[in-house]
């Protein structure tokens, strides 16, 4: 494992003017690295993401990537996309690759495509509506969408969230995968202590505006007992 970071928050402080929701908060995130973001419903999970994504301006503190660019991959909750929706799964994948008016894939475009398609196994049903899809297979869809730009580094929210079991080890299973494979950097949002243990190497507890970090391992039934 590589001890490069890639993401350094330093002293982060978000106030709203009713609340201050992160306290000074420090996190170093290394390339590579496959870390879980826990925290109960209102602890601040989505506003320190916001954050890191540079929607929201913090109070005070810093967020410093390495390189000072970097690609971001997004993948939100499952949405009940209506069972009518009327793009193909490759054509919803290949969305945000889309950059000017033709309507057809440039070369490089294509091979982007047909390469995200391989990763995230949707090959066999490219062509098959998105709104008929499973669970797990939008999922997939959504995660392969995030994933086409090629992103440092890979966020998702909450995305094992309404799936079943099955749906949710079959996704754990590609995104640890792609972080073993590739050395893809993700920080996996979740309230699932099991998944988070299962799947990931390190995790960020995030309470009273403070976050505690550390190695997987150190998850422990004491640990949560004394801060959930
Ligand atoms: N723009 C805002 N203005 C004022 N308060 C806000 C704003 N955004 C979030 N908050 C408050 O900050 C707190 C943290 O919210 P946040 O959505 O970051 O929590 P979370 O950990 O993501 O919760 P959940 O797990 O329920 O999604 C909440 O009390 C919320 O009401």
């Amino acid at each position: 494992m590589t001890t490069e970071p890639i993401l350094d928050i330093q002293k982060l402080v978000v106030r709203f003017p009713d609340k201050t929701v992160l306290k000074d908060i420090d996190w170093t995130i290394q390339k590579g690295d496959m870390v879980s973001l826990i925290g109960v419903n209102g602890a601040g999970k989505t506003t320190l993401i916001r954050a890191i994504l540079r929607q929201l301006r913090p109070t005070s503190g810093q967020i410093v990537t390495h390189p000072k660019q970097i690609e971001y991959g997004y993948v939100p909750q499952f949405r009940n996309v209506d069972p009518d929706y009327p793009l193909s799964i490759k054509s919803f994948v290949g969305l945000t690759r889309l950059k000017h008016r033709l309507p057809f894939y440039l070369p490089k475009e294509h091979q982007a495509l047909v390469r995200v398609l391989k990763r995230t196994n949707l090959v066999q049903i490219q062509n098959s509506r998105l709104g008929k899809a499973s669970g797990g297979e939008k999922q997939r869809a959504y995660l392969a969408q995030a994933l086409i730009n090629e992103p440092d580094l890979l966020i998702l929210d909450e995305s094992t969230a309404s799936l079943d079991v099955q749906a949710k080890n079959e996704l754990m299973q590609l995104v640890r995968h792609l972080n073993e494979t590739e050395a893809l950097t993700v920080i996996f949002i979740t309230h699932d202590f099991e998944l988070a243990k299962q799947y990931t190497k390190k995790f960020a507890f995030l309470h009273d505006g403070a976050l505690d970090t550390g190695a997987i391992e150190d998850l422990t039934d004491d640990f949560l007992m004394k801060h959930v």
